[in-house]
């Protein structure tokens, strides 16, 4: 059987006004500049296309156990995605690289939704390993932030409805993972949440920024990333950082299934167009300026500055844990 294909040309006019600036100083870049923006174009087809194939109602078995997430299919159809790195899930290349992939199996699957989880009892995920950043080799250090930014894209971007069951601490990276799912429900008690990293004398990248202004007000969100605050688990639910309060993980897996539930009635398709379409800006921005992103992070990293903060705090995190 043939296939559709849809042809999407472009010709550039290369002498038009707005393009001379840029063509007197470099061949081709009118096309090059084209072509970024056709990107999030194709990204959003793409996404559109994967719903579509979404609308079968079948539900495949899934089970994938690698070493550090567990991805299984409950009973309902939804999936559950386990960060399983000990002590506390830090997000190192090699977490990511299997988030990113079980992710991959979440879109292929016709799953319900996706929560996302962790197997300790205290700590939902500690963030970025600091150890991928601090004295880095600049070759992993590029893979490292690239698969991250992957991550980011196929959680955000997901066609398939998502939510975070919070069960401990989620600080900085933790925090972005929960706020990249369309809701959370947080365990009770004495964890925190939030995007901290100026605590670490580093600089949250803007699209992290961009999660968390999306999920609470502009106001919140400044004032929480200049102060490096942690919410309580009150103060998050007050703010609208989470949604709910869960008692203990069992109580915030539920909740989650609650919400994932809501979209039974609703066709799949105009929810997750809506749902992409309402993230569009965040998703096109970091697009158009990944690979500036990288070379940022990999900037960042070389500043001896920067070094100097992670090491104080790579002592503090030390001695602290060492009490
Ligand atoms: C102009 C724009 C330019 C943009 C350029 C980009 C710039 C870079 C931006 C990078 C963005 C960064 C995002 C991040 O996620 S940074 C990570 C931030 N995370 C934290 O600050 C959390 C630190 N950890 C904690 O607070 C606690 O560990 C926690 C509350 C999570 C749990 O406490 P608990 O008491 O249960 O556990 P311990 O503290 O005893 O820790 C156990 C061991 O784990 C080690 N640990 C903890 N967190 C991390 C981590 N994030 N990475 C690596 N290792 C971690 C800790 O040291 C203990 O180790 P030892 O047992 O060996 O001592």
């Amino acid at each position: 059987m043939g296939r559709a294909l849809v042809w999407d040309a472009t010709c550039v006019d290369s002498l038009a006004a707005s393009h001379l600036p840029s063509t007197s100083q470099k061949a081709a870049a009118a096309a090059e500049s084209a072509q970024m923006l056709k990107r999030p174009k194709m990204f959003l087809l793409r996404q559109a296309v994967s719903n579509a194939r979404q609308l079968a109602p079948s539900v495949r078995a899934m089970s994938s156990k690698g070493p550090l997430v567990d991805l299984t299919v409950d009973n309902d159809g939804v999936a559950i995605m386990t960060l399983q790195r000990p002590p506390v899930n830090s997000l190192n290349l090699d977490l990511l690289k299997e988030i990113s992939k079980s992710l991959d199996d979440v879109a292929k699957n016709k799953s319900r939704g996706m929560i996302l989880t962790s197997s300790s009892p205290t700590v939902f995920s500690a963030g970025l390993d600091i150890m991928e950043m601090y004295k880095p080799d600049m070759k992993r250090a590029e893979e490292f932030w690239t698969t991250l930014q992957d991550v980011w894209f196929k959680l955000y971007g997901s066609s398939f409805a998502t939510a975070a069951a919070i069960n401990g601490h989620a600080p900085a990276g933790g925090c972005l993972l929960s706020m990249s799912c369309e809701y959370r429900a947080m365990v009770g008690g004495k964890f925190t949440i939030g995007l901290n990293e100026t605590a670490l004398g580093i600089v949250a990248p803007k699209w992290f920024m961009d999660t968390m202004c999306r999920t609470i007000s502009m106001r919140q969100a400044e004032l929480a990333l200049t102060t490096a605050k942690m919410f309580t688990v009150d103060e998050a639910l007050k703010c609208e950082l989470i949604d709910e309060i869960a008692t203990d993980k069992a109580d915030a897996i539920n909740k989650c299934k609650t919400f994932l539930k809501k979209f039974e009635k609703i066709p799949p398709l105009a929810r997750a167009i809506t749902k992409l379409k309402m993230r569009e800006e965040p998703i096109k921005n970091l697009q158009t300026s990944r690979q500036a992103d990288v070379q940022e992070f990999l900037s960042f990293l070389k500043n001896p500055k920067v070094q100097q903060s992670l090491e104080m705090y790579i002592q503090a995190l030390k001695q602290k844990a060492a009490k």
